[in-house]
């Protein structure tokens, strides 16, 4: 049974939604254990919504250690079809400054520390994912921020996320280099969830707030948490706004999305040759092509 149709992942210093009523909190447990933290249900603009904080909400979990598929899986299995997820990101770009939100349209994987796939084991899938986020939610997003006209805050749309393994930051040559590269901003999170949530054939996009400048700017201190830490609790309370008023756009208006096909063409396994145990475990995923 469909609980909530919007997710909000919550990401370094957004641990809850102030705006949420009628709280329930749902302990999901999934084929690839328990997500970050209990998930919270609540209604926002008359539409229930889940929200997770993806570090648990006491920050628990480095980036590496998060239950990248549990988290994706649970709110699958509330029956989520878009989710809006907020993230702390490092600047790379100078005209890219703390405080200001950007919608991320690419990324580029530096992990190399955790599983970013539902397949394997028996179950091959290739899903398309030239474009990484779901555009008709990216610009509800935009249009939702735009419309706030938040001070402090200018809004890029588009835009490149450096997705590093952690929990180091970034090296100054590393900077560079993604610099070179063309990133706008890094962040060591989104592009895994992206990937499993595309699987799920969930849309999903970034909410990214710029915390700092790395460590490239010359006229900048290098990024440390004690230096982020009030552009963070600046950040929570406009990212809080943001999907309000997201929230509030699509009560009137759910888009269409690829999203929610990428299965259809991904799956070269013949289904039936798939081993019985695998089905059961991904059935949630499989269902409306078995
Ligand atoms: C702010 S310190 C680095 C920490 O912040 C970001 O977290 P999230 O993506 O969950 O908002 C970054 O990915 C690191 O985990
Ligand atoms: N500079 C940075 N590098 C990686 N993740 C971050 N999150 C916030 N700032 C960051």
């Amino acid at each position: 049974m469909t609980q909530a149709k919007i997710g909000i992942i919550g990401g370094s210093g957004l641990y809850q939604m102030e705006a949420l009523t009628d709280l329930e909190e749902v302990l999901v447990e999934t084929p690839f254990g328990s997500p970050s933290d209990l998930i919270i249900l609540g209604t926002l603009e008359g539409m229930r919504v889940a929200f997770l904080a993806r570090h648990g909400r006491d920050h628990k979990l480095l980036p590496s250690e998060l239950p990248y598929r549990a988290n994706i899986y649970a709110m699958k299995s509330l029956g989520v079809e878009y989710i809006i997820s907020a993230s702390a990101v490092g600047s790379l770009k100078a005209e890219v400054k703390p405080l200001d939100m950007v919608i991320p349209d690419q990324f580029l994987d530096r992990t190399r520390s955790r599983i970013s796939t539902f397949f394997g084991d028996g179950i091959v899938a290739h899903i398309a994912f030239g474009h990484p986020v779901c555009n008709q939610l990216a610009a509800v997003v935009g249009d939702a921020i735009s419309a706030l006209n938040l001070p402090e805050v200018t809004l890029h749309r588009g835009g490149t996320y450096i997705c590093m393994e952690g929990p180091a930051f970034s090296t100054q040559a590393e900077s560079n280099l993604y610099r070179s590269w063309g990133g706008t901003v890094i962040g060591m999170t989104n592009l895994t969830e992206a990937k499993l949530a595309r699987e799920a054939e969930i849309a999903y996009t970034t909410l990214a707030l710029v915390t700092d400048y790395d460590c490239w700017h010359p006229d900048h201190d290098h990024v440390t948490v004690d230096l982020v830490i009030d552009n963070l609790k600046h950040n929570a309370v406009n990212a809080q706004k943001v999907i309000q008023e997201t929230v509030k756009r699509l009560s009137k208006n759910l888009p269409e999305s690829e999203a929610h096909s990428a299965l259809k063409y991904a799956i070269l396994t013949p289904l039936a040759k798939v081993p019985q145990p695998r089905k059961q475990q991904l059935e949630l995923l499989l269902k409306k092509y078995l």
